[in-house]
């Protein structure tokens, strides 16, 4: 950080606002939180938190989808796949989740996030309730077979530079809140798997 930056961030002061987070969560009625999947490339995490959000809205909760391809198309069209940019994307997911939580939402997060000490940064800004890492575990050799993107082909022939699995590395998570085997069981029965331990800890 430079002394400019320094500078700047003394002189900036918080701001308390009338309405708080607690007189939101009241109206919406809901336990917000940040539902975080975790996994390689094709392990299925767009489609659950997609099919999961979906499931959740249809129960009248208010909901959001944070995805990796879509949130680099815009905030983060800045950065590129090297471990210094996807440590920098993580932070600011892990900033704009926060925000969700704040404003009572329920916040799904798609990203590759392969590093483990990224995970638990995010994790440490909101209440200990309020993360949930589901790890979207499906061996690589499947994640490459289903290769939705056509990228794990460009990968091998060279064309895409640290990808991860292959020529980046991928930490999975070590003691994450549910683990969901998408290589042994369908769509459906992962979802419910969810949903289920999403009710057993009473965050629906
Ligand atoms: N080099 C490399 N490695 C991995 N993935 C790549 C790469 N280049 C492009 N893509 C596409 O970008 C998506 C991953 O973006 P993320 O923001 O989730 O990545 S990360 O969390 O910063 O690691 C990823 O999406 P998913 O396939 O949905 O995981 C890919 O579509
Ligand atoms: N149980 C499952 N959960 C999620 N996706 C699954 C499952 N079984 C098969 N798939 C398929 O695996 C692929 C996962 O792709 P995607 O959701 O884009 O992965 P990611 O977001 O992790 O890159 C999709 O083609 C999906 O239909």
């Amino acid at each position: 950080m430079t002394d400019e930056n320094n500078d700047r961030s003394t002189n900036v002061v918080w701001h308390e606002h009338r309405v708080a987070h607690e007189d939101r969560v009241q109206r919406l009625g809901q336990k917000p939180g940040i539902l975080w999947f975790t996994g390689l490339s094709g392990s299925g995490k767009s489609t659950l938190a997609d099919a999961l959000e979906a499931s959740l809205f249809e129960q009248g909760r208010l909901t959001y989808v944070l995805d990796g391809d879509n949130i680099r198309h815009g905030l983060n069209r800045d950065l590129g796949f090297t471990d210094e940019a996807r440590v920098e994307n993580i932070r600011r997911i892990g900033e704009v989740a926060k925000l969700f939580v704040d404003a009572g939402v329920i916040v799904l997060t798609a990203f590759i996030s392969p590093f483990r000490a990224d995970r638990e940064i995010v994790r440490s800004l909101v209440e200990p309730d309020q993360f949930i890492e589901i790890h979207a575990r499906a061996p690589l050799d499947v994640c490459e077979q289903r290769d939705p993107k056509g990228l794990y082909k460009k990968a091998r022939a060279g064309e895409i530079p640290h990808f991860t699995g292959i020529d980046s590395p991928y930490e999975a998570p070590e003691d994450p809140e549910l683990i969901v085997d998408t290589a042994d069981h369908g769509l459906e029965a992962c979802v419910a798997q969810i949903s289920d331990a999403l009710r057993e800890r009473g965050m629906i």
